[in-house]
């Protein structure tokens, strides 16, 4: 999606009204043929959704014709991505895939793992070696934090040029509270430290304000997904539903927009899965008929009722009404 229909979209978001909501789903390019998050060449063709409104769960994603179990429905590339502390140096540190014994790492200790990913991070790379984070990642170790790296990338794509200040801002943010807001503030200004004791004579960076920082920690909260690698072994529908709930630790989180718009069901139609890189593949888990609203579980739903009720309360913010739900399973 290019930025400035990401900027036109996100003006659009901070003043909304139900106008400007459809407004915003006529500007997204979810049913163009050149959807930049459908890039599978073998399914030509725009992917078989849109984003509506739903009754009670704000924006999702319902089918526009009739999806068979297991068909991919569409791929989406991260907008923004990291490696989770345990992998920083097992996988590439652009697109998360796991590394060969073979790979030579840079001077920094990441890996890459080929040319292509090393060229693509090359801009956001340069901004980052500049920078002296030791204060910021051992805060962010110590206090167990994995999302604040993702706002250290996504500030150096900025500078850079890689990203677009506003980039997140059409993703629903999580509301904050007081004491949320005071332990994100610590993490602001180690970042802004940081970057600022380096970059403040060649990097524009007036953008990182602590209100920037809010906002975009506030929608990574709600829409980033953890990212766990099936293999290749496990394209076919069955074996990775059940890969994708016994894969080894997450190689990394990562943030994108079209699959942020899925709403969450314990007993859901579709998944979100990664073969072997920070790529998403959406798959229908059931047949689907058209106009039905898509979902995925946002949690581990072999979980008892009251524990999934209570992940999604304190870590999503809503009371799941989902038919499991209500019928007690
Ligand atoms: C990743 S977003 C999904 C898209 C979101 N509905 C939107 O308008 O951008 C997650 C948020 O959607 C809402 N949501 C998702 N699933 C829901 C459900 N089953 N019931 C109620 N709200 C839900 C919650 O507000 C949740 O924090």
């Amino acid at each position: 999606m290019s930025h400035s229909l990401i900027r036109r979209c996100s003006r659009l978001v901070s003043s909304c009204t139900t106008g400007n909501y459809r407004k915003i789903l006529q500007l997204l390019p979810f049913s163009s043929t050149n959807l930049e998050e459908h890039d599978d060449p073998s399914r030509p063709g725009p992917p078989p959704i849109r984003v509506g409104i739903t009754e009670s769960a704000g924006r999702g994603v319902f089918a526009t014709r009739g999806i068979g179990a297991g068909d991919l429905i569409h791929t989406a590339k991260p907008i923004v991505c990291h490696p989770s502390l345990s992998g920083i140096h097992s996988v590439c540190y652009f697109c998360l895939r796991k590394l060969g014994s073979s790979t030579c790492p840079e001077a920094s200790g990441v890996s890459f793992c080929s040319e292509e990913c090393k060229q693509r991070s090359k801009e956001f790379y340069d901004v980052e070696m500049k920078v002296n984070w030791t204060d910021f990642d051992d805060y962010c170790r110590t206090h167990g934090l994995k999302y604040p790296f993702l706002v250290k990338r996504l500030a150096c794509m900025v500078i850079s040029g890689d990203a677009s200040i506003d980039c997140l801002d059409i993703l629903q943010p999580a509301n904050l509270t007081p004491e949320m807001i005071v332990k994100m503030e610590e993490g602001f200004a180690l970042l802004r430290n940081a970057i600022a004791n380096k970059l403040i004579t060649n990097g524009n960076i007036d953008f990182l304000s602590k209100q920037w920082y809010l906002n975009v920690l506030a929608r990574i909260r709600i829409n980033a997904f953890r990212v766990d690698l099936v293999g290749g072994l496990y394209e076919d529908l069955f074996s990775s539903a059940v890969a994708s709930v016994e894969a080894e630790a997450a190689v990394g989180n990562a943030v994108y927009i079209l699959p942020s718009f899925y709403n969450h069901d314990c007993d859901p139609n579709a998944h979100i899965i990664w073969i072997d890189t920070a790529d998403a593949k959406l798959k229908a888990l059931r047949n689907v008929e058209a106009g039905e609203e898509l979902r995925i579980c946002y949690i581990d739903a072999s979980m008892d009722r009251d524990a999934r009720q209570e992940l999604l309360l304190r870590g999503f913010g809503f009371q799941c009404k989902c038919n499991r739900c209500l019928h007690g399973d």
